[in-house]
């Protein structure tokens, strides 16, 4: 299906406002026209009947055209004000419709597949990409649909008076309406296109810069990154300005045809006077309505423009919502059952593009309220048993089940009520540390936070500060040190109180004390039947486990306890 007959598909729940919103546009730009056409007649009507003597301007009839000047001025006012209203309002709402189809089919791609995507490219495509798809109809369909159904009444109107001014009104109307948008669309499609690239590619630099700026400053490298974005900067404005002109252009050629239609059709409706075919008074009233007739099709130049954007925006979102997610969705999610035991058997697992196997021939089995720990050396295959677990990633061989589920019947859903992950690369989120414990358990009284917070051993810090639980850890918790935001992560976990907990290298950036204190006070405040598994390269941690198991090349070796 091509990129528009699916946005056909997407507008459909909004076809009832977009036909309102039409309507009160037709209505708009027939009761300008009105307007004119009825204003010129009058003046000129008016003053013929003055110069005609006492008889004539008793005999002329000012107030009912006068209403009818009227009546075209409040319905273009009223119809144009309520056009904006219905009009917006269903771009909003179908913009917001876009986002939520195309939220919808991302998710189940994350993060496996978006992993490959660049942040600040996803970001421009689920902002500005969703936003201009959403113009199509304001900015495209409206225009086109509201001029050809204007520009059949204008020429119709003007037929009925004088059928040559009413095929110069139709030519013309032709020329500005399809002829010059078309050649401008083409003309300036390769930088229209080029905008849509080089954006596409400066806002994912941009946004890879703002996250390493600090790194690029590092490396030296900042002002050659300044330069790179300011040629992109450049291109992009080189591309604008071809356009603009243009549209410029498009746009002067435009008024001068509908003046020239006009002084035609002026010439003419005299032509036509002069054979005694039409009155005086018809002579500005068509001259002006000609006129008239050309407000529908100048915005046609720059609809043509937004069509080309609208159509790479919209392939480029269809693009990524189409692909399909890494782990296919079960046909029906099951639900791990008591006990949650953890078994692999056989299993093999390679990641996408991958040479080599992330893990083969694996054996594990870990029964719920275990404490074991991972050890082995980097690379080894520790972390993708949290993707395997979460099904950010599928195995293609052997089994794998956890609570006497297969694991391929359930989703990431299923698996984050079981499982808490405190992970190595960790996110926590702009606000303050009890926005990030509320977004852990919505539920979580404040006395639960305080004591989680304790456990994590970060009570004593977040005491100290004047804000306590309302303290602001800045974009990424960049207000907080390595470990006191690893500390928060725990903390998070603690408070959600899942079956199993998953700790990578929970330790690290902690001196020995505060990881003693911290890993004494997990394992004390835990329910004994809550298992852990515990990633880590530190001896001393490892220690406190139940058992260790050796990972290496992907397979999993009992190492018994650590002395
Ligand atoms: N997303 C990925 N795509 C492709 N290969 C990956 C991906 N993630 C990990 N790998 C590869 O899978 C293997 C196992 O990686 P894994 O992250 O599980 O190691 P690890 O034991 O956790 O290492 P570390 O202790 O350094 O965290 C490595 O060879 C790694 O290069």
């Amino acid at each position: 299906m091509t990129p528009f007959l699916r946005l056909a598909v997407l507008i459909k729940p909004i076809r009832r406002e977009m036909l309102i919103g039409l309507v009160l546009a037709v209505f708009a730009s027939l009761a300008n026209f009105g307007l004119l056409f009825l204003s010129g007649w009058l003046l000129a009507a008016a003053a013929i009947a003055g110069l005609g003597g006492i008889v004539a301007q008793n005999a002329f009839n000012i107030f009912l055209p006068a209403v009818g000047v009227r009546f075209f001025a409040t319905v273009r006012i009223l119809a144009r004000y309520l056009e904006r209203v219905v009009t917006h309002d269903a771009t909003l709402r179908f913009i917001g419709q876009v986002r939520a189809w195309s939220f919808e089919r991302l998710a189940p791609q994350a993060p496996a597949v978006l992993a490959r995507q660049r942040s600040g490219d996803m970001l421009f495509r689920f902002v500005s990409d969703t936003d201009r798809m959403g113009q199509v109809y304001l900015e495209v369909m409206l225009p086109f649909a509201a001029a050809a159904i204007c520009c059949v009444v204008y020429v119709t109107v003007t037929g009925l008076f004088s059928f040559s001014a009413a095929l110069v009104l139709a030519a013309s109307l032709l020329l500005c309406g399809t002829i010059i948008p078309l050649a401008t669309a083409k003309l300036s499609a390769k930088a229209t296109a080029q905008i849509s690239v080089q954006q596409d590619i400066m806002h994912a630099d941009m946004a890879e810069i703002l996250q390493g700026m600090g790194e690029f400053m590092f490396l030296g490298a900042a002002n050659s990154v300044q330069k790179h974005i300011a040629d992109q900067q450049t291109n992009i404005r080189l591309c604008r300005q071809r356009i603009l002109l243009l549209q410029g252009g498009a746009r002067c050629l435009s008024t001068v045809i509908g003046t020239l239609s006009a002084v035609a059709m002026l010439a003419l409706a005299t032509h036509a006077y002069h054979a005694g075919t039409l009155s005086a008074a018809c002579l500005p009233m068509l001259a002006l309505s000609g006129l008239a007739a050309f407000d529908v099709v100048g915005p046609l130049p720059a609809a043509w423009q937004l069509l080309g954007h609208v159509r790479v925006a919209a392939r480029r979102v269809f693009a990524v919502c189409d692909q399909p997610p890494c782990v296919p969705v079960p046909a029906v999610i099951a639900s791990p059952v008591q006990a949650l035991d953890l078994c692999f058997c056989n299993l093999g697992m390679r990641y996408p593009e991958a040479k080599h196997w992330a893990l083969r021939h694996a054996n594990l089995l870990i029964r719920q309220g275990e404490h074991v720990a991972l050890v082995g050396p980097s690379g080894a295959g520790k972390s993708t048993l949290i993707n395997l677990l979460f099904r950010f990633y599928d195995y293609q061989k052997g089994t794998a089940s956890f609570g006497n589920v297969d694991l391929k019947n359930v989703d990431a859903d299923i698996m984050a009520q079981h499982i808490g992950v405190v992970a190595q690369d960790y996110h926590l989120f702009q606000g303050s540390i009890r926005r990030n414990l509320m977004i852990a358990n919505p539920n979580a009284t404040e006395e639960k936070m305080w004591r989680a917070l304790q456990i994590a051993q970060l009570a004593k810090f977040t005491h100290a500060e004047p804000a306590g639980l309302d303290t602001l850890i800045g974009e990424g918790g960049v207000r907080l040190s390595g470990g006191q935001a690893r500390r928060l992560v725990i903390a998070q976990v603690v408070l959600r109180a899942p079956a199993w907990i998953i700790l990578d290298e929970p330790t690290e950036g902690l001196d020995a004390q505060t990881e003693q204190e911290l890993m004494a006070a997990l394992l004390a405040a835990l329910p004994p039947q809550t298992t852990i598994m515990c990633i880590t390269h530190n001896p001393a941690v490892a220690g406190l486990m139940d058992r260790i198991v050796r990972v290496e090349e992907g397979r999993f070796h009992e190492a018994g306890r650590a002395p």
